[in-house]
């Protein structure tokens, strides 16, 4: 069955080629404006899962997101790391010097940051993603504006590239999440990471007590990230992803962490994707 995918942006974006490298070609794609509307698309029925960005090694975490995951109960079922590269587009024969404006995803901004603060003349737009802008810019036929795109998005809509892989460094990547409702959370065989939320008491050693058990469970973590909640003035929620060996027994690490822990979470369990 053609398996229907949400996804932030539209054909050209590099969520579309997350979907196409990883996924299939031949997805019915849902494309949403904002990762609300992903969200929104996934909880509604519309979709079987969204296919959602979470973080970029230059531009960090997007912070929205954790919480999106999290306060619609969502679960991760997988990840995948996409290598990024960015180009400068616009319509053939525009002179760098010509450009006035340039449009892309804010998230695509930051990881070009380098480049963008050499280039002073420029006025930075947000849109809705790496893909629309270049579209626009190629059916109005629109002088003097150009788009931030990933590799091959140019020519998809006809435009020249300016100038090539303009992100701050080579090793740019950015990691994405599978995201569904009611899937099954249990661990299958070859899972062997997991994201885990949870909040703390304001007390000396808290965090340090959670810390002190992943090592006892031999768990190599490999992401934390804390965010205020709004429920209540500055606490926060902490965001972990670990590693766990087949042989440890993760269901009771999980029970042990939420007894220690407030307000415990586990996102997903999943099998690590290569980097
Ligand atoms: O605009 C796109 O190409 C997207 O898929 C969005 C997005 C993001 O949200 O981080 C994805 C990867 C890149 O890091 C830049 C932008």
């Amino acid at each position: 069955m053609t398996q229907r995918i949400a996804i932030q942006g539209i054909k050209g974006s590099n969520h579309h080629k997350v979907v196409c490298d990883f996924i299939s070609t031949k997805a019915e794609i849902k494309a949403c404006m904002s990762f609300n509307n992903l969200v929104k698309a996934i909880i509604t029925n519309q979709v079987d899962y969204g296919i959602m960005a979470i973080e970029n090694s230059i531009a960090g975490s997007i912070l929205p997101n954790y919480k999106l995951i999290s306060d619609h109960d969502l679960n991760i079922t997988a990840e995948y790391y996409l290598d990024i590269k960015h180009n400068l587009a616009a319509l053939e024969g525009q002179k760098l010097d010509e450009i006035k404006t340039v449009n892309s995803h804010q998230m695509a901004f930051l990881q070009c940051g380098d480049f963008l603060y050499q280039q002073k003349h420029l006025k930075l737009v947000e849109d809705v993603d790496t893909a629309l802008p270049a579209q626009i810019i190629a059916e109005k036929q629109i002088s003097h504006v150009a788009a931030i795109v990933p590799d091959g998005t140019a020519e998809l809509f006809g435009l020249e590239v300016l100038k090539s892989h303009i992100q701050d460094n080579d090793l740019n990547s950015t990691r994405f999440v599978k995201v569904e409702r009611n899937s099954q959370i249990l661990p299958n065989q070859s899972a062997d990471k997991a994201s885990i939320r949870f909040e703390l008491a304001h007390e000396p050693g808290s965090l340090f007590k959670v810390l002190a058990l992943l090592q006892e469970y031999n768990v190599n973590m490999t992401k934390i990230q804390s965010i205020p909640t709004a429920h209540s003035k500055w606490n926060y929620a902490f965001y972990i992803d670990l590693i766990f060996l087949p042989e440890i027994d993760i269901k009771k690490l999980m029970k042990t962490l939420k007894s220690i822990t407030h307000h415990f979470k586990l996102l997903g369990i999943y099998k690590q994707a290569q980097k």
